[in-house]
């Protein structure tokens, strides 16, 4: 359970091929374009965002790398990154850490190497936190192709390793702009006492009010993708909003 009563915020900034896009519920093909990466990181940042949710999604597809252009972003930030996509080994994890970001999300590896998930969390502590995505209660790993076990097991499993904290995203909101699954969340923080960063549907500034109203029950923060991009609101605005619902 977060102690803190404002929601926090991620502007999302995924990248593949080299630019900053959108997916459509994480399927290859689907993206839209937004440009450079650290243009879109640095943009969020001068709009007052504290964290920028980082993801290289071809090292999460399997489809290349955007190390080295993750690294010069996070390098250039002043602000906290959350990174992930292709975190899967002592070799991709110690590069990831390097790279200053505050934390990782490690998505496909908790899934199918709960040993070495369980030595990750033991050394890096709250470095490391665990992606839950999900398409009902079924896990998704490996660009969200495959199936990964469920949702509340595999949560049990994770808590009793120490996991400090867990992404919970629901795979066919994402990029839909159709709204968060709030009984999702509300679900994963009953069965858990650590912090849930929401992801996956944010289209409208009631929308993260009312994310906010489940700060009380364990939610912390909110990724924020495709309505920022697409303009539904500005962060700004955002950042106010659940401002206001914290002073209630
Ligand atoms: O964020 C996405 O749109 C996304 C789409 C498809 C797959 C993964 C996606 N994002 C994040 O990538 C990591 C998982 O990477 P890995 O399995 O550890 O290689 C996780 O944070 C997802 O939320």
């Amino acid at each position: 359970m977060t102690t803190d009563t404002r929601l926090e915020l991620l502007p999302a900034v995924d990248v593949r091929d080299g630019q900053a896009v959108r997916l459509v519920k994480g399927e290859s093909g689907s993206e839209t374009s937004y440009g450079d990466p650290l243009a879109a990181a640095l943009a969020w940042q001068e709009d007052g965002a504290e964290w920028i949710h980082l993801v290289d999604l071809d090292a999460a597809f399997g489809t290349g790398s955007n190390r080295e252009l993750l690294a010069e972003v996070v390098g250039r930030l002043d602000v906290k990154v959350e990174l992930s996509g292709g975190i899967r080994d002592d070799e991709s994890l110690r590069a990831a850490l390097a790279t200053g970001c505050t934390r990782v999300n490690l998505g496909t590896a908790a899934l199918e190497d709960p040993e070495w998930t369980r030595a990750a969390i033991a050394e890096h502590g709250d470095r490391i936190a665990v992606g839950l995505d999900v398409r009902g209660t079924t896990l998704a790993g490996r660009g969200w192709t495959r199936e990964g076990g469920e949702l509340f097991e595999t949560l049990a499993r994770l808590d009793a390793d120490g996991c400090a904290r867990y992404v919970v995203t629901d795979v066919n909101k994402d990029g839909t702009l159709a709204g968060p699954n709030l009984q999702l969340l509300r679900d994963v923080c009953a069965a858990t006492k650590a912090p849930v960063v929401a992801s996956g549907g944010v289209s409208s500034l009631d929308d993260l009010r009312a994310i906010a109203s489940l700060v009380p029950e364990g939610v912390e923060g909110a990724i924020v993708g495709k309505a920022l991009y697409a303009g539904a609101f500005t962060l700004p605005e955002a950042l106010a909003a659940v401002r206001a619902v914290a002073g209630r």
